[in-house]
């Protein structure tokens, strides 16, 4: 689009100052340093009406907003979600004895593997069934928040009095569907909240966030108040249905599996030096990640190579704000276009190509190199709040799955065309973009490899 219009783009729709924004260099400069002022959200009606105003994700700038981003950040900052590695080595044994058993499943599975981390880190409850109830709603709630947040979907966002006909009128379908919904968003965000709190009550909870803000609010208040506890209500279930949703880490895990079919010249780079550096004889670990410069590299890609959220959430100004001499007016909807910053062919040659070097120099992580994680978690106040756990539970994974598996196209894709059209696509429809479906062949890379998984079975 910049190519055509220039990297700002100015639209008014009907009446709404609507501003794209196509390059990261402009994305940083308005959403970042202006951030104090370009920190809000638009009103997202459909959110509304399906009960999603709970979740800070969609709030205003408020102190509403303030005080949920706080203590959802004191729990997953960069400086405490190493708490919950030894979950992830957990779940990470469950996805490759799962990928043992069933290969053809991997999709599955991958959703359980990061579902079950953000189970244990939030609620303390184990996921161990394949059709767990906890995930189904969560998937469900993530289905909803992608339909309701597609940008132009529903008229109703333009005309929000549209809001106000009865739900009988011709026409309020989109009504009927919120009512409909309703009901499962708000099992997201009592129903797993309600089961973690029997559990603390009968004295059998893991450790948890639920258990962490309850014990801290009976030890400092003698109880937990009916505020407080619509306020761990709404943070432990953003957390629940952003990490576990059919969405963000999801998808870029799917990516990965994709483009180790498409590549394999890749993956077998990523082997050798997973070889050279952790051996044969057991699975990687936290501590061997600073020295697998080229795994880093390949989970890199994965979330550039596919943008999970094309047009990220937008953002709304609150005040007037000044940009390379054009006025970006208070009241402007603002949309960064992750989409095409990651498709920017000075940053990165041969956009499509998935290719890890581009981070690397020398054998190293090249600190010239642009970041993808720099645009595709956002900007500014906004910035994805989880980005360092949903990074902790993609290196293990992506680690793990390659150390232990070989990843090869399905039988039924025989030549290199074939390969070259599961490649990503130009986004279209939901606010979170998926891979198309696929299938792909996974075998244990040795003898030793598979005795391994049995023998980490639990
Ligand atoms: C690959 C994984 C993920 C991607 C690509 C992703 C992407 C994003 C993006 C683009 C935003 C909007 C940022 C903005 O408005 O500028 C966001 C917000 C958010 N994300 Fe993530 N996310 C991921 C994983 C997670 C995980 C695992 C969690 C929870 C543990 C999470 C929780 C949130 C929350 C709570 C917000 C709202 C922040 C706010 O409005 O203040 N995300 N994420």
């Amino acid at each position: 689009m910049s190519k055509h219009y220039g990297e700002v783009v100015y639209l008014d729709v009907f009446g709404q100052p609507t501003i794209i924004i196509d390059s990261y260099e402009t994305a940083v400069a308005i959403l970042e340093t202006s951030s104090a002022s370009t920190s809000d959200r638009p009103r997202f009606v459909m959110a509304e009406l399906v009960g999603l105003g709970y979740e800070f994700a969609v709030m205003g700038y408020s102190n509403a907003w303030r005080q949920r981003r706080r203590v959802f950040h004191s729990f997953f900052h960069q400086g405490v979600v190493s708490q919950y590695r030894p979950v992830h080595l957990r779940e990470v044994r469950r996805l490759l004895s799962k990928l043992l058993d069933e290969p053809e499943k991997f999709l599955h599975h991958s959703r359980h593997y990061v579902g079950g981390a953000i189970m244990s880190a939030v609620y303390g409850i184990e996921v161990k069934d394949q059709n767990d109830k906890f995930m189904a709603i969560a998937e469900r709630g993530g289905e909803i928040f992608s339909d309701v947040m597609a940008p132009g979907r529903y008229l109703v966002e333009l005309v929000p009095l549209l809001a106000r006909i009865p739900t009988w009128f011709p026409g309020a379908s989109f009504k009927r569907k919120a009512a409909r919904w309703e009901r499962d968003i708000h099992d997201v965000r009592t129903a797993a909240y309600n089961a973690a709190c029997e559990a603390i009550a009968r004295g059998d909870a893991g450790l948890s966030m639920t258990s962490s803000l309850v014990d801290n609010s009976i030890r400092e208040h003698g109880g937990v108040s009916a505020e407080d506890e619509e306020i761990f209500k709404d943070v432990t279930g953003v957390a629940y249905a952003a990490g576990t949703d059919t969405a963000s880490t999801i998808a870029t895990l799917t990516a990965f599996f994709l483009a180790m079919v498409v590549y394999p010249d890749v993956q077998r780079k990523a082997q050798a030096e997973l070889d050279e550096i952790v051996g044969p004889d057991q699975l990687p670990e936290y501590s061997h990640q600073k020295s697998l410069p080229y795994v880093n590299a390949v989970m890199k890609e994965c979330s550039r190579w596919h943008t999970v959220t094309p047009l990220l959430v937008p953002h709304r100004s609150i005040k007037d704000v000044e940009y390379n001499g054009y006025l970006i007016p208070a009241g402007s909807v603002l949309i960064a276009n992750a989409w095409s910053m990651s498709r920017d062919p000075v940053a990165y040659p041969d956009p499509d190509r998935f290719m890890p070097e581009r981070y690397l120099k020398g054998g190293k992580m090249n600190p010239e190199a642009r970041d993808p994680l720099k645009f595709q978690f956002g900007f500014g106040r906004r910035i994805c709040p989880g980005m360092p756990f949903s990074q902790d539970s993609l290196f293990l994974a992506i680690a793990s799955v390659l150390h232990a598996y070989t990843i090869r196209p399905p039988p039924s894709v025989d030549d290199s065309s074939n390969l070259m059209r599961l490649g990503p696509k130009t986004p279209s429809g939901g606010a979170l973009s998926y891979p198309d479906p696929f299938g792909c062949n996974i075998t244990p890379r040795s003898e030793l490899a598979a005795s391994i998984i049995q023998q980490s079975r639990f």
